[in-house]
């Protein structure tokens, strides 16, 4: 890491972030149970019709359709039953949600639709083939595909997996990320803070919004300001980790030792600086296959960094083609006087009429991110913008 490499432009830093990563390769099965926000890796294949066979879809009666208004009940089938009546004309059979319809039944009226007096059961309405019969396969045949390889496993998906008798799925390995934190001043909480002393954050911060996001193997690992320290705890992160992010240190002051510790233990400089606010020391590099990412210290900073660059680099991971947030042009709601050269992104809300900045906007100010669902773009050299000019937009990935 040079102390006066040039700053490259946004997209410059987004588009090697995506050039230097690449999807996944560890393939793993798992209990479909535990498959939740996984991204699959091989197409599920149903091995069974679903429904497996002519299910019925109301409560009520199955019959075959003649001339006759009338029928007979000669027999009942409920949910589970493993029974197949063989009905003569004029016969029916009381019939629930969810148990197989006879073969020789074609309709299934529901009970509000008839008048029963002992065993006979009057139609009244007009009667449709196949009505009320959800028919084998109908949502999904055998040899079918069942979900396609890339999605990423929701709620629903599982239920639906299950309901075709699927138990284990090949998935995405997810990465293992460490979140190293640099500095002497932090303290975990939980202890009173001496003079001069603040309470480590960021790692709580980001760990929290990767599980957010679905990744869970994280780990946070605190590494205090001394060179050598740093040098040995990023060597030992970066060989049992995927993703390495870094908090504080990056910048230029006499004790920020990660650039240079990182050049140490072999790490490629992808790119340090990027014309931007916050986030202007951020860091990229790659030891073998390995992504180490130096966001600044400033809460607000490391965590923009975060949305703009190292959620990228996960959704690539998994195979995803859209791996930038969502943006979309929206008025804001009032003047905002931009401060600065630099491309900016903006804590912002997005409202019933437009976009909100929100207050707060220092990088060091963690808290107005809590109110943001947005990050608004303003591009470089801004001076003002006015009330209803619309701005880039970036939807957060938040719950
Ligand atoms: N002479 C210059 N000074 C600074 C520059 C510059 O260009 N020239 N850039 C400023 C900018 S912009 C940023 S951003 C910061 C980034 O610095 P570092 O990444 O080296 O971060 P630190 O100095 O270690 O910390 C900054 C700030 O954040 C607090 N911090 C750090 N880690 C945590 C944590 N885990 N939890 C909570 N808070 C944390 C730290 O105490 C500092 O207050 O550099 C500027 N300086
Ligand atoms: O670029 Mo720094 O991230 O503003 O505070």
């Amino acid at each position: 890491m040079e102390k006066n490499s040039t700053l490259i432009s946004i997209q410059a830093a987004q588009a090697l972030v995506l050039k230097y990563s690449s999807v996944t390769s560890v393939i793993v099965e798992m209990d479909l149970c535990n498959a939740l926000d996984y991204v699959l890796a091989i197409n599920v294949i149903s091995e069974i019709d679903m429904p497996p066979f002519r299910q019925a879809a109301m409560d009520g009666y199955a019959f075959s359709i003649s001339s006759a208004i009338t029928y007979t009940v000669v027999a009942e089938i409920k949910a589970g039953d493993n029974a197949n009546p063989i009905l003569k004309e004029g016969e029916a059979v009381r019939i629930f949600t969810g148990a197989p319809v006879p073969t020789t039944a074609n309709a299934v009226i529901m009970q509000e639709k008839v008048a029963i007096q002992g065993h006979k059961m009057t139609v009244q309405m007009p009667l449709v083939v196949e009505m009320n019969i959800r028919p084998k396969g109908s949502q999904i045949k055998r040899g079918a595909m069942a979900l396609a390889k890339g999605t990423k496993i929701k709620g629903a998906h599982i239920g639906f997996l299950a309901s075709i008798g699927i138990t284990k799925v090949s998935v995405y390995a997810k990465p293992s990320i460490a979140i190293v934190v640099t500095g002497n001043e932090l303290k975990a909480a939980g202890t009173p803070l001496e003079y001069g002393e603040i309470y480590e954050s960021n790692g709580t911060m980001l760990s929290a919004v990767l599980q957010e996001l679905g990744y869970l193997k994280t780990s946070i690992i605190t590494v205090a300001d001394d060179y050598d320290q740093t040098k040995t705890t990023l060597k030992e992160a970066i060989q049992v980790h995927d993703i390495v992010l870094v908090t504080g240190g990056v910048s230029v002051g006499d004790y920020d030792f990660v650039g240079k510790a990182l050049k140490a233990i072999g790490v490629k400089e992808i790119f340090y600086k990027v014309k931007q606010k916050p986030g202007k020391p951020l860091f990229f590099g790659k030891m073998g296959s390995v992504s180490i990412f130096g966001l600044p210290g400033n809460p607000a900073a490391a965590l923009s960094c975060f949305y703009i660059y190292v959620y990228p680099l996960l959704k690539k991971g998994e195979g995803a083609t859209n791996t930038q947030l969502l943006s979309i042009f929206m008025p804001i709601t009032s003047d905002y006087d931009v401060k600065g050269d630099r491309a900016q992104f903006l804590k912002a809300q997005i409202e019933e009429d437009g976009v909100q900045i929100l207050e707060g906007q220092s990088s060091a100010f963690a808290g107005s991110f809590g109110a943001a669902n947005a990050l608004v773009f303003i591009p470089e050299h801004t001076p003002k913008i006015k009330k209803g000019e619309r701005v880039k937009t970036i939807l957060l990935p938040i719950k």
